[in-house]
C-alpha cells in the first residue's frame, strides 16, 4: 500500500474512532508483523480437517507441532517441519493452509517466503552465490519479522551445500550476528520417501487394514531408510539430521479414488458451481491409478484435477 493513502486513511478513521492507536490503525491497512499473534488452534484444526483429504497423520502432527510451538513464549530453536510424500498429495497445499493461519495474507504475505529449488537455485556452479544470497534473505526477513515462515519446495533437488547455508539458522543458538531465529518456521517439502510411504500404505491395504490405522511408528523406519540414508533426499549428509534440527518428519499418504473425488467436489465448490456427481466421476476416472493390478492410488494425487475440470 502506498504510504500517503495509508496515512490519509488512518487520519480519517482516527477522526471517527478517536481511540485506536496509530499502530492499530496502520495494521488495518498495511500488513504488520505481529510477533505475539496467537495461533487460532481451532481454526487451524478445522481447516486441516475440512480441506486436507486423506492425510490423518499430517493433520495430527502439523496441528500438534504448530500449537505447541506457537504457545511457547521462548522456543529454543525455530520450528522445522519436513513434509514427505508422493506428488499431488497436499504438501504445498498444506503449507498454504499453515501460512494463512500464521499470517492472514498467506503465501502473499511479506512474511512468508517460498523457495523452489529448480527455480531459485538451478545452477550447481553458482552454489556459493546462492548460499550468500539465501543467508542474506533469511537474515533480512527474520530481522524484519521474527515469525517469518520459509518454505523450501523440492527439497530433494536442493544441493546439500544450500541446506548447509541455512543450517546455522535452524540451530539452538540464541542469536546469530545479533538476530534471533527462534520464532521463525521452516517447512521443507520433498518427494523423498514417497515411494516407501506408498509401499507401507499398500501393505496395509493388502492386509485388509484401514488407511487410518497407519501410525507414525509404522512409517518412521521407512522414512529413516528412504530419507536419512538416501543420497538423493537432499537432507542426506546435510547435518540437519545428525544435529536433530528437523523437529517433525511428516508423511503424506498416496491418494485413493475417493480422495480424488473429494478434490473434484472441493474444486467445484471453490468455483461456485453446483457439484455435479457425473462430472466428479468423469474427472476422477480420467486420472491414472497404480499399482497396475489393483489401481488404488492416483499417480498424480489431486494435482491435475483443476486443469481437467476446465474441460467440463
Ligand atoms: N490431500 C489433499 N486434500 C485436498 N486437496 C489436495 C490434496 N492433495 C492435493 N490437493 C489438491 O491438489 C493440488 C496440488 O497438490 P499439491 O501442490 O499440494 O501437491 P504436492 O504434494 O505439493 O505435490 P508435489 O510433490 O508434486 O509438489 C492442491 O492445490 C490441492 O488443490
Amino acid at each position: 500500500l502506498e504510504p500517503v493513502s495509508v496515512g490519509l486513511a488512518i487520519g480519517v478513521v482516527s477522526a471517527f474512532t478517536g481511540y485506536l492507536s496509530y499502530e492499530d490503525l496502520y495494521c488495518r491497512f498495511a500488513e504488520c508483523c505481529v510477533a505475539e499473534r496467537r495461533l487460532n488452534a481451532s481454526a487451524l484444526k478445522q481447516d486441516l480437517e475440512e480441506k486436507l483429504f486423506g492425510q490423518h497423520l499430517a493433520t495430527e502432527v502439523i496441528l500438534k507441532a504448530l500449537v505447541g510451538f506457537k504457545s511457547n513464549k521462548n522456543p529454543k530453536k525455530p520450528l522445522t517441519l519436513s513434509l514427505h510424500g508422493w506428488a499431488g498429495t497436499g504438501k504445498n497445499y498444506v503449507s498454504q493452509i499453515i501460512a494463512e493461519n500464521l499470517h492472514p495474507r498467506g503465501l502473499k504475505s511479506n512474511f512468508v517466503h517460498l523457495y523452489v529449488s529448480t527455480l531459485h537455485f538451478p545452477h550447481e556452479q553458482k552454489i556459493k552465490l546462492y548460499q550468500d544470497q539465501l543467508q542474506k534473505w533469511i537474515r533480512g526477513n527474520v530481522s524484519a519479522c521474527a515469525s517469518s515462515v520459509f518454505i523450501f519446495d523440492e527439497m530433494d533437488k536442493l544441493h546439500p551445500g544450500i541446506i548447509d547455508a541455512i543450517k546455522p539458522f535452524l540451530d539452538y543458538y540464541e542469536q546469530v550476528d545479533g538476530v534471533s531465529y527462534r520464532k521463525a518456521i521452516f517447512i521443507f517439502l520433498s518427494n523423498a520417501g514417497g515411494d516407501l510411504i506408498t509401499r507401507t500404505a499398500l501393505d496395509f491395504w493388502r492386509a485388509g487394514r484401514k488407511r487410518e490405522e497407519i501410525q507414525l511408528k509404522d512409517l518412521e523406519p521407512v522414512l529413516s531408510l528412504g530419507v536419512f540414508n538416501n543420497k538423493h533426499s537432499g537432507l542426506w549428509h546435510s547435518g540437519l539430521i545428525d544435529r536433530n534440527l528437523v523437529d517433525y518428519f511428516i508423511p503424506f499418504l498416496p491418494l485413493e479414488y475417493r480422495h480424488v473425488q473429494m478434490c473434484v467436489r472441493a474444486e467445484l465448490q471453490a468455483r461456485g458451481v453446483t457439484v455435479d456427481e457425473d462430472v466428479v466421476t468423469k474427472v476422477a476416472q480420467e486420472m491414472t491409478f497404480f499399482p497396475k493390478d489393483e489401481m488404488i492410488y492416483s499417480d498424480k494425487g489431486c494435482k491435475t484435477v483443476q486443469s481437467r475440470l476446465d474441460f467440463y
